[in-house]
Order: structure tokens, then C-alpha cells, then sequence
């Protein structure tokens, strides 16, 4: 099976914390793949690590079998990111953001104006294209910052949390153009906390817990017969205790 995505015992630590643990994260090649784990498991400091953006402390990422540390620049040619975030340049409008990732990526113009063009349609966006992204709204800011990744038709896609403050109708939208995406043979790996989504999305997922991977491979395996939010409380471990103290909270003595 041919990997997308490939890591071995990655490692980081900031300080005294070990954020990543020494990871072994496996995405097959044309995967719509989740990443999940409760907040501060390092589902963004190994997504930073995979994507060039963070150096590891330890160990080994490779996307397409090219190593993202020895070779960044072949790496990069290679993905789409939309990070946590989204830092975007808020000076520029939606559609001269997308001429200058184009420009960027070494697209010729005539090109890049094509693929712009259709983009903003498909995002529903053509409307607002000459705004400036500093007006538009979270779900547009995800939309256009979805379109600028996917421009030079990346062969691996990560999203860090793509739908939250996402509206049902954007939500649509980038669903379906993921799925698009996906069906011709490239990969998204996204991370979420809504299990629904990765469960109706997802062909692939991975648990995260304290730093490494308790979970990985097919849905319906890591699922075994249950529901994934099931799985992942089983997984992550529910805390125990959780309804003691608090004992303050909703009384109605006052
Ligand atoms: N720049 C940093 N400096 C210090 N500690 C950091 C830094 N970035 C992350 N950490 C720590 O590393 C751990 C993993 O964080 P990370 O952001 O990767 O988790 P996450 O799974 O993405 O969480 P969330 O779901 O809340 O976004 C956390 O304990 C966090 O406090």
C-alpha cells in the first residue's frame, strides 16, 4: 500500500513538556483520513512536523517517500495547508489572495487566473472576490483559505480543524469539494474534534492521546462495531469522577 503520509517515532518536546511522543503516523494514499485526540494530545505539533513548519526533535516524516526534513522544498510543491488559525493576508482581496499563491507556486498567470476563477465560484465567493479578506467572515476566511491550498492541486491536503466556525451550507461546500478532491486519487488529512464528521467523512482515522498514536487504520476497525465517539472514550480514557465538586454550580439558593 502506497503512503501519503508516513512518520516514525516523531518526537518533540517544548521544555520540560514532551508534546509528541514518538509517533508512527500512517496515511494511505488517496485516504480521507482524521486525525483525533482530546485537546492537547499534539495533533497539531505532528501535523506542523509533517508540514515543514515545525522541526522535529526526533525522528523521521515523509510525504509521497520524500523525507519533509531532508527535502522541504520537494515536500512543499507537493502539499496544501490550511492551518490552524489561518493566518491569511488580510491586506490582499479573496481573488488577488489566490493570483498570489499562484504566482507563488510558479503557475502561469493565464492558468492560476482559470483555476482562481473557479475556485471562487465553486466556494461560493465569486460575490465577495473583491473584497479584502480582513472583512470577510470565519467561514469565508476557511473557504478562501481552502481554495488558496488546493490551487496547485496539492497531492496531499491537511486541514487543522477545517469546519469549525463553519456555517451547514460552507460546511457543504467544502465537504464536497473535498470529496471531490479525495475521488481522484489525492488525500486529505484533517483534524477535528467532531467525531460525527470524521465518521461520515473518513475512511482512515488516527488516535491521539499524550503524544502518540493509540489508534490507527481503517474506520470501521478502529470502530470495531461501536459508534467512534464510543471508541474514542474508550480509547482516551472517560474521566471517572468528573460529577464530584461543582457542588455550588446550579443550586438555586440564591
Ligand atoms: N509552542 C509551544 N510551546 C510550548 N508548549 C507547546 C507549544 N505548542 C504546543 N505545546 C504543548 O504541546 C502539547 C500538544 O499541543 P498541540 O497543540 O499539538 O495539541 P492538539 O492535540 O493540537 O490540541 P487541541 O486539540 O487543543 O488543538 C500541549 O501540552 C501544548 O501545551
Amino acid at each position: 500500500m502506497t503512503q501519503a503520509v508516513r512518520t516514525e517515532g516523531l518526537f518533540k518536546r517544548f521544555g520540560q513538556q514532551v508534546a509528541v511522543a514518538g509517533v508512527n503516523f500512517t496515511v494511505p494514499a488517496g485516504s480521507f483520513a482524521g486525525l483525533v485526540g482530546p485537546n492537547g494530545a499534539g495533533k497539531t505539533t505532528t501535523l506542523s512536523m509533517i508540514t515543514g513548519l515545525l522541526r522535529p526533535d526526533g525522528g523521521l516524516a515523509e510525504v509521497g517517500g520524500v523525507d519533509v526534513w531532508r527535502d522541504p522544498v520537494q515536500v512543499k510543491a507537493r502539499i496544501g495547508v490550511l492551518p490552524e488559525g489561518l493566518r491569511l493576508f488580510e491586506r490582499l482581496s479573496g481573488r488577488e489572495l489566490l493570483h498570489y499563491n499562484g504566482r507563488l507556486r510558479g503557475i502561469p498567470k493565464a492558468e492560476v487566473e482559470r483555476r482562481a476563477e473557479e475556485l471562487l465560484r465553486v466556494m461560493d465567493l465569486t460575490g465577495s472576490a473583491d473584497k479584502l479578506v480582513v472583512d470577510y467572515s470565519t467561514g469565508m476566511r476557511k473557504k478562501i483559505g481552502l481554495a488558496a491550498a488546493l490551487l496547485h492541486n496539492p497531492a496531499v491536503l491537511f486541514l487543522d480543524e477545517p469546519f469549525e466556525g463553519v456555517d451547514p451550507v460552507s460546511a457543504n461546500i467544502l465537504t464536497e469539494v473535498l470529496q471531490r478532491y479525495t475521488a481522484s486519487g489525492s488525500t486529505v488529512i484533517f483534524s477535528s474534534h467532531v467525531m460525527e464528521l470524521v465518521e461520515r467523512l473518513c475512511d482512515w482515522v488516527s488516535v491521539m492521546s499524550g503524544g502518540t498514536i493509540v489508534a490507527q487504520g481503517p474506520i470501521d476497525e478502529v470502530r470495531a462495531g461501536r459508534s467512534l465517539n464510543q471508541a474514542f472514550l474508550d480509547l482516551v480514557g472517560v474521566r471517572q469522577g468528573g460529577e464530584e465538586g461543582l457542588t455550588w454550580l446550579g443550586s438555586s439558593s440564591h
